[in-house]
């Protein structure tokens, strides 16, 4: 059974645990880091085992196949480096901070050497699968809208409003708990996509509108999340995508749909 050990202890993290405990992902959790140790400790009574690191040396003390970060951009400038050296494979959902080109090739560049696996979940979005497929037949536009509620992105507004319009690397910056989709977009795709982000006091769902354009195909997808229960700024499918990715890489053999 694969080890698994969680970086953030939040709304994303907690759907994980249930999943393990549910058996939907075949795995043992070694260990729980995050800025608040509290945080872990409901966690840790649904995994008993585990232990609560106060940081990346005694998370990675614990010999885990697997990290999965889900904390913030942050987080991951500060232990991807590290958990990839450490030989350990790694899951980013603060995707933004890999638009870093600095640190994405110095990541790719161990990652290779070791034979270490870098995950970016589909998370929010739907379709990156056709998305990196159409690269070899050249995208020729890449399009991310996102229209959240107010509270969502931390505004007050009674009419919709366009808060950002920009390349992806400024909008992951501008808003770095709201889009890292735009970047998990981007690096599917191989180039930075176009964000727009509006705040729409008349929707309840975190919408993304995705069009790419290529001579291939022209995709638009809309995806309408509900946000997540224990954080509005994140949505349910986010999780859940996260989720189905770790029992793809946990399970030990069968069958399976979708690339
Ligand atoms: N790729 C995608 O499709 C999606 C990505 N996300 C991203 O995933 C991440 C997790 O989301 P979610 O679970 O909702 O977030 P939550 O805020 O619910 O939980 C994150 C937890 O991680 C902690 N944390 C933040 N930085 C660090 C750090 N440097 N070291 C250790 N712990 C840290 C936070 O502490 P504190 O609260 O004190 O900061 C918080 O307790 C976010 O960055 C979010 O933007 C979310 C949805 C979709
Ligand atoms: O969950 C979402 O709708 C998107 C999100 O927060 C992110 O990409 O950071």
């Amino acid at each position: 059974m694969k080890k698994l050990a969680l970086i953030g202890c939040g709304a994303i993290a907690s759907e994980i645990v249930e999943a393990v405990n549910q058996g939907v992902i075949e795995a043992e959790i070694t260990a729980f880091m995050d800025l608040a140790p509290e945080k872990c400790l409901r966690l840790q009574q649904l995994a008993p085992r585990a232990r609560i690191a106060r940081n990346i040396e005694e998370l990675l003390e614990t010999r885990p196949d697997l990290v999965v970060e889900a904390a913030s951009q942050e987080a991951v400038r500060q232990y991807a480096l590290r958990v990839v050296e450490a030989g350990v494979d790694l899951v980013v959902l603060s995707a933004g901070a890999l638009l870093d080109k600095e640190l994405l090739e110095k990541l790719n560049r161990e990652a290779e050497q070791r034979g270490v696996h870098v995950y970016v979940p589909t998370g929010a979005l739907a379709g990156l699968d056709a998305v990196r497929a159409l690269r070899r037949a050249g995208i020729r536009r890449l399009l991310l809208r996102t229209v959240k509620p107010p509270k969502s992105l931390g505004v007050e507004v009674n009419e919709p409003r366009v808060l950002y319009r920009g390349p992806a690397s400024e909008a992951v910056r501008l808003y770095p708990f709201n889009v890292n989709v735009a970047a998990a977009l981007s690096l599917a795709a191989g180039m930075e996509a176009e964000v727009e982000i509006v705040a729409d006091p008349r929707i309840e769902r975190n919408t993304h509108i995705v069009i790419v354009e290529s001579k291939a195909s022209r995709l638009e997808i809309r995806v309408e999340n509900v946000p997540s229960p224990r954080n509005p700024r994140t949505s349910l499918l986010a999780a859940l995508s996260t989720i189905e990715l770790l029992r793809r890489i946990t399970r030990s053999g069968g069958v399976e749909v979708g690339s």
